[in-house]
């Protein structure tokens, strides 16, 4: 629990936040318009792609969110000079004098994000050596590495695992390789496509991940000079570039914050307009959102989402990679469906230990059961070795408050929309931990109505 409240306090601190337990008085809709930026899983890994370049790039739409602060302190640390707009989201990255950094400023953000990890290549490249700290990130699963770093030796980089992080050289330099994915993993996916583009030679990635966060990255290493195809079949290929230079991009918006205040909406019987949200990166979404019973109208400028004032409907949904159900979606949805009149089913085949969540909202009243088996459908890597990995939500129950402890970033978004939905009062500790990935979510809370005291 200790290593929790680290996790909240630290990233509560890179965000100026000045909270740790909010009491809150639930059993109102939320109503009203929020603004959704940049997404958390790309605007972070094109600010590393920024160090590839030869000259400056600059991201608009950077959301205020501790993770965006980790990787900006450790470009820092690397000699990249930033220039930040926070209220007008926008990052200018300059890598003109990239140099290694100190070990002590590495260490600072060790624990923090797992972004770090996607240094590799670029820091490689630019200096022939990368030292990258302990990582941090949710805790839902092992999240081990070891596609990077099999993908990274495939490459030419040697590896040595030190007590405080891994240290990689290049002694012959970096050449293309034909890599397959055991797994069509989001991150290893990025160290490739970090990697590869100024690799020598081709690089040929099967198996690879193709979430819209991925797609819009292959958009800023194009900007950057990267020669990159993406067939039907999950086969990225990469023609290796001697140089590349900067890149000006707007980010892809944030689907993950956008499919969490729709449950927001769901869950508090409200109606909330989601602007910056769009339909083709949500369809999936979508589409599971109005057969549990919810209303959405797509807008130009965004999504709104909204109670349909008669009973919700049960669902089974099996997480997936992209272009499946977003394991994200997940455990905000999760509360909504406790209000289904029947049972859902949710099968999580990408994590194997995300279901820790449901012990606080089973506290508050929800009839949550977990199970072993894959009771989706599909049998997944999971099944097989016995983690509790599906859950059963039989609905609708009434849910009251109680005091509950943020146990990872969409977890504990889903224990602030318990909390809102639920009789009485709830005190929710450890809410530092939503700052990693949910900009101001404290200010967007009040404007939709939510009512709540802060405790520091
Ligand atoms: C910062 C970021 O973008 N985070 C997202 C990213 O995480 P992340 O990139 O860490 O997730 P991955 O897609 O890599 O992980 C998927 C699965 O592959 C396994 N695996 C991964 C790498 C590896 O070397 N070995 C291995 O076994 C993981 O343990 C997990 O079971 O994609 C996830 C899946 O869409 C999202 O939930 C996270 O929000
Ligand atoms: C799992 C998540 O993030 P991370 O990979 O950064 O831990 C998430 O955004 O839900």
């Amino acid at each position: 629990m200790n290593a929790l409240k680290d996790d909240a306090a630290r990233a509560a601190k890179f965000v100026g936040l000045d909270a740790d337990t909010i009491t809150f008085r639930g059993g109102q809709p939320l109503n009203g318009r929020i603004h959704v930026r940049g997404a958390k899983n790309f605007v972070t890994k094109a600010m590393v792609a920024a160090l590839l370049g030869d000259s400056p790039s600059v991201l608009r739409d950077v959301p205020d969110i501790s993770d965006v602060r980790v990787v900006a302190g450790l470009l820092g640390a690397h000699g990249v000079e930033i220039e930040r707009d926070v209220e007008g989201g926008e990052i200018r990255l300059d890598p003109t004098n990239v140099k290694q950094a100190h070990m002590a400023e590495i260490n600072a953000h060790a624990g923090s994000s797992r972004i770090p990890i996607l240094f590799c290549g670029p820091l490689l490249h630019q200096l022939g050596e990368a030292f990258i700290p302990d990582l941090g990130g949710c805790r839902i699963g092992d999240r081990p590495i070891d596609f990077h770093l099999s993908a990274l030796r495939s490459f030419g980089a040697v590896v040595d695992k030190l007590p405080e992080g891994i240290r990689l050289t290049a002694p012959g330099g970096l050449h293309g390789a034909k890599i397959e994915l055991e797994y069509p993993s989001v991150g290893a996916t990025e160290q490739v496509l970090l990697t590869a583009v100024r690799a020598q030679g081709l690089t040929e990635l099967a198996n690879a991940a193709i979430e819209p966060e991925i797609m819009d990255l292959i958009n800023v290493l194009q900007k950057m000079g990267a020669i990159i195809s993406v067939d039907a079949d999950r086969v990225i290929r990469i023609e290796g570039v001697e140089r590349m230079g900067g890149y000006d991009h707007r980010s892809i918006f944030d689907r993950n914050e956008a499919a969490s205040w729709a449950a927001a909406a769901l869950a508090t019987k409200g109606d909330i307009f989601v602007q910056g949200a769009r339909q083709p990166e949500m369809l999936t979404f979508l589409n599971v959102f109005r057969k549990a019973g919810g209303v959405f109208e797509v807008q130009d400028e965004g999504i709104r989402f909204s109670h349909p004032g008669t009973p919700l409907k049960p669902v089974v949904i099996e997480t997936d990679v992209h272009p499946g159900f977003m394991t994200d979606w997940q455990q905000p949805l999760v509360v909504a469906l406790t209000q289904a009149t029947g049972v859902s089913i949710v099968h999580e085949t990408v994590y194997e230990q995300r279901f820790g969540f449901t012990e606080a909202l089973v506290e508050m009243g929800a009839t949550i059961e977990l199970h072993r088996e894959c009771l989706g459908g599909q049998k997944c890597r999971f099944g097989q070795r016995n983690f509790v990995h599906s859950a059963v939500i039989s609905g609708p129950t009434e849910m009251h408050g109680a005091e509950i402890e943020v146990p990872d970033l969409r977890g504990g978004f889903s224990h602030l929309i318990a909390a809102l939905m639920a009789d009485g009062v709830s005190k929710v500790s450890n809410v530092g931990i939503i700052a990693r990935g949910y900009e101001n979510f404290l200010t967007k809370l009040r404007d939709l109505g939510a009512d709540f005291t802060i405790e520091s």
